[in-house]
């Protein structure tokens, strides 16, 4: 693998967790490993300036909005924290912070709960949102849900500003979870995993007084808003107490590093004495002032730092390997484990990664392991106890053949893991594909779920996405679960995406590697499937950053006649395969060859239209400065560190009026 595939597989796959992570509470890494994964790619991108990508994540908060609520725009961006896991790592943060601000700073520690986070706005004193972190810029607005949460205040007291908003973490305390989980057990049902994740997935729940049932709670960390008169984080807590939040008391001001470690060091033997889990300890500095000097990267602020707890170990027994297959048809060993209590959970499965993991620490059926657990759920088994290892046990033989379809398994050369190739019939390839056809970014079906998308495949009601514009709500009524009215929002739904413009259906199709923004790229060059259809190899890479190895697999998949069926399916029953006349009308090259970051908050149209319309206008979007940078659209409340390194690089920086006069 040059470093170019290295890079692009280390996203794929980073975007990959994310979305177990965020979107289906339900991770296959530990926080651990993702981290590291996460720092070898920032250490791969720094070196190779020439990757650039800005929806690398790296440059990107991981959540996502889903499809169940209002999207709400937040008032002030929400970040991810920077994290750490070493004295030095901090040293450094410190060393870094010094030279950028003047005089003494002063650091708040605080734990780092475990939860969802939460943005609520409160105005003359009265909850009246509250939204998810969703990807950083917008969320998903949970209101109902969070007004049963009992220590969120729903009128404040005391002295409190006209408008501002609140952050804070939804948590489920252990008590709580264990209480949940005996009466799972009791009905029955599979317990819940872990109480982060449990937290996350009670606020998007549809119902809200099931939400009600549970214990939640939400501890609050940060005040954000206009004039607020509030000059120090730490402050910014004790105020925040007295108008009637929960603002755990542990939180200490520090003058030293030195300081700093001793909390952690305290925090990390005891934090199984607090009622709820974390999965570390967040340094701010201090004064909010400095912290405006200090600024954001793209994905956290520079004044503060996340120092993160390593993650404890138990050894158990191997009692069985068994094979699961994705949406790609790669293959994931998965071991299940004579059940053992690790870090306040029970743990059952360990995944096993690939076959080299395998081989490289020789684990056998019926070995005694190490598992360990960082701050998240699904353990890694790290090492074999060979001493107990019995004389009986066998070398793991890994499986050639699909568990699912009995096809020969496939190892492409260069890849750790094996795939399954009978991508037309392999039925958890086939229902994978559907539900990223029908899922928010692609097609948005409304009324339809991924659940039900399995139900209908193992039904033999649908084999590819293109089947689903057939569907009767009279095939669908006698699926499990199915009354009238959510069969007609299914067959509604389905027709409506006949609406959805040829970009995102492009994006729909899953072709391997076609990102939404690949998607975008390539539905603006070649504007209809069929001029794509036709594009070699060359003319692909010839596209601005399509590389070849997205190129070769665009090309792979018209190559296949099933494809081109479906494709020619989708057009016959009216999806949009190429961009609309209303569309094209809209679109120049006004701005061909430039490059625009766009920063602060704008009048006459919104940052998302101002986003589109550089877009439209043949211009490129991009989220940091650099010397490629043409322009920089500054709004209102534009970061103070952007237009320095605008200054400082001679970059042109332009109002919204101007930037209106250039399309116009
Ligand atoms: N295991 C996986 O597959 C996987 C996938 C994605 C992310 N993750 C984990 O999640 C991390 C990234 O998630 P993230 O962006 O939410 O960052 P994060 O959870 O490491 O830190 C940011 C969050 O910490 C929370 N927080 C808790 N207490 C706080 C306090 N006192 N002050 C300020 N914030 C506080 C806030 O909600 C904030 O959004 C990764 O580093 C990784 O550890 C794991
Ligand atoms: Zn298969």
């Amino acid at each position: 693998m040059n470093t170019k595939q290295k890079i692009e597989a280390l996203r794929d796959e980073l975007r990959q967790h994310n979305y177990n992570y965020y979107i289906l509470d339900n991770p296959t890494i530990s926080d651990y490993e993702f981290d590291i994964k996460l720092k070898e790619l920032q250490a791969l991108e720094d070196k190779h300036p020439e990757f650039y990508d800005e929806n690398s994540p790296t440059l990107r908060v991981g959540g996502a909005i889903t499809k169940n609520f209002n999207t709400v725009v937040h008032d002030f961006r929400m970040y991810s924290l920077d994290n750490s896991y070493s004295k030095e790592d901090l040293l450094d943060w410190e060393k870094r912070i010094k030279k950028l601000v003047d005089g003494q700073v002063q650091y708040t520690c605080e734990l780092k709960y475990d939860g969802a986070s939460m943005n609520l706005t409160y105005e003359n004193g009265k909850l009246i949102r509250a939204v998810t972190r969703g990807d950083g810029v917008q969320g998903d607005e949970v209101t109902a849900n969070v007004k049963t949460i009992k220590t969120v205040p729903l009128q404040l007291r005391g002295d409190f500003p006209e408008r501002f908003d609140i952050r804070g973490e939804i948590i489920l305390p252990i008590d709580g979870f264990l209480k949940m989980n005996e009466e799972r057990i009791a009905n029955d049902e599979e317990p819940y995993r872990n109480p982060r994740n449990t937290a996350s997935g009670s606020l998007k729940l549809q119902d809200s007084a099931e939400v009600a049932k549970r214990p939640l709670e939400c501890l609050l960390y940060s005040i954000k808003g206009n004039n607020l008169n509030i000059s120090t984080q730490f402050e910014g807590l004790q105020k925040a107490r007295e108008w009637g939040f929960k603002v755990p008391k542990e939180a200490k001001l520090v003058n030293t590093i030195d300081e700093v470690l001793a909390f952690v060091n305290y925090w990390d033997t005891h934090r199984h004495d607090l009622p709820y889990e974390i999965d570390g300890i967040v340094i701010k500095v201090n004064n909010l002032y400095q912290q405006d000097e200090l600024g954001f990267t793209a994905k956290a602020p520079r004044w503060a730092m996340a120092y993160k707890f390593k993650a404890e170990q138990v050894s158990t027994r191997l009692n069985e390997i068994t094979y699961q297959v994705g949406r790609t048809g790669a293959i994931t060993p998965v071991a299940n484990l004579e059940p053992v209590q690790l870090a306040g959970t029970i743990v059952k499965r360990a995944s096993l990664h690939n076959a080299d993991q395998i081989e490289k620490l020789d684990i056998r059926v019926g070995d005694e392991v190490f598992v360990e657990k960082g701050g998240e759920i699904i353990p890694k088994i790290i090492a074999v106890d060979l001493s107990k290892r019995p004389e009986s046990s066998l070398v793991t033989k890994y499986i050639s053949r699909c568990p699912e379809c009995y096809t020969e398994l496939i190892r492409p050369e260069g890849e750790a893991k094996h795939y399954c190739p009978n991508y037309n019939a392999c039925p958890p390839q086939v229902i994978g594909r559907i539900q990223h056809y029908i899922s928010r970014k692609a097609m948005d079906i409304e009324g339809l779920g991924g659940e039900t998308v399995a139900l209908l495949v193992t039904n033999g009601l649908v084999t590819d996405y293109s089947d689903l514009y057939e569907l009767k709500v009279e095939d669908v009524l006698p699926l499990e679960r199915m009354a009238q009215k959510s069969a007609e929002n299914l067959v509604n739904g389905i027709e409506a995406s006949k609406q959805i413009p040829f970009e995102r259906v492009l994006f729909a199709l899953g072709i391997r590697y076609v990102g939404e923004t690949v998607a975008k790229k390539l539905a603006k060059h070649y504007k209809s499937i069929d001029n794509l259809k036709m594009a070699s190899i060359l003319d692909l890479v010839g596209v601005d950053e399509i590389g070849e190895r997205i190129a070769e697999s665009v090309v792979e998949f018209f190559s296949s006649e099933e494809n081109i069926r479906i494709v020619e399916r989708l057009r016959a029953f009216g999806v949009q395969l190429e961009i609309s006349a209303e569309k094209l009308a809209n679109q120049t090259n006004k701005l061909n060859g430039n490059s625009f970051v766009v920063s602060g908050v704008f009048e006459t149209v919104s940052r998302t239209e101002l986003k589109k319309l550089i877009e439209d206008n043949g211009g490129k979007v991009s989220s940091s400065i650099s010397s490629k940078t043409s322009y920089l659209v500054a709004g209102d409340k534009m970061g103070p560190s952007k237009r320095t390194k605008a200054e400082d690089l001679k970059i042109p920086i332009i109002s919204e009026a101007e930037f209106l006069n250039m399309i116009s």
